[in-house]
């Protein structure tokens, strides 16, 4: 613990100022890594049989917010289209999207982080695992998810948006529709993405047909159903 504050697996791995021995012991902790990845296969794997959307978006979207409405509207959308919902578990829009699911009797995952303030899963999920390390949980996202839907959000979910969309940039994954929900929210970075990104030259034009950006929640789950790999 610093303080009061818990010190987490992802701190101590990335942490480069500490003692030799320290770093020796670095090496070790890839077996933890590996066994976390283990538990996550395992857990998961019954999902191989669904068709999952991983649902990204704030956790400060509190209940009371529109945005937690929206997000809850959607889970149930997509648990009435079938799908199982897969959330990082936490609270806000996350908790948002798995209580829908459960609303319509869909299932709903909680895929949680170790943060240095203990927080727990959120009380609406069928299925979870806890992760220490934020690149593994990560992996999980894109491994059993087909499609992804992105709600405002902060720098959390500007990183799961950008990690999704690199890999299917790069065609490290297939068809992986993206579906960022609020034109208004996404507007302004759909904007700069066209005119400074791709007008620069850093990505192509076409780059920025690999999401479709909608306040219509029926357009977004047609958008995975009809487009999941
Ligand atoms: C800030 C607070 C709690 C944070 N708790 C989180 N629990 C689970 N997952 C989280 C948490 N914070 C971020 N994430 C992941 O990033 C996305 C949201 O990040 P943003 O910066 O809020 O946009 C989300 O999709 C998660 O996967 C106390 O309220």
């Amino acid at each position: 613990m610093v303080g009061r504050r818990k010190v987490t697996a992802d701190e101590h791995l990335l942490d480069s100022q500490r003692s030799e021995e320290w770093k020796q012991r670095a090496a070790w902790r890839s077996l933890r890594i590996l066994s976390e990845f283990v538990d996550g296969f395992e857990t998961l794997s019954e999902l191989d049989q669904t068709q999952a959307v991983g649902v990204f978006g704030s956790a400060r979207s509190g209940e009371g917010t529109p945005e937690y409405t929206l997000g809850r509207e959607l889970g149930r959308k997509l648990a009435e289209a079938g799908c199982t919902v897969i959330t990082g578990g936490g609270p806000g829009a996350m908790e948002a999207a798995n209580r829908g699911a459960q609303d319509r009797d869909g299932m709903s995952v909680g895929l949680g982080i170790e943060l240095p303030f203990e927080q727990g899963i959120n009380a609406y999920t069928d299925l979870e695992v806890d992760f220490r390390y934020f690149f593994v949980r990560k992996v999980m996202f894109l491994k059993y998810s087909q499609g992804f839907c992105v709600l405002p959000g902060g720098y959390g979910t500007m990183d799961e948006l950008f990690e999704a969309l690199t890999l299917v940039q790069t065609n490290k994954v297939g068809k992986f529709p993206i579906a960022l929900i609020g034109t208004e929210f996404w507007g302004g970075l759909v904007d700069w993405l066209r005119d400074t990104m791709a007008k620069a030259g850093n990505i192509s034009y076409a780059d920025l047909d690999l999401m479709i950006v909608t306040d219509d929640l029926d357009e977004a789950v047609d958008h995975m159903v009809s487009n999941c790999k």
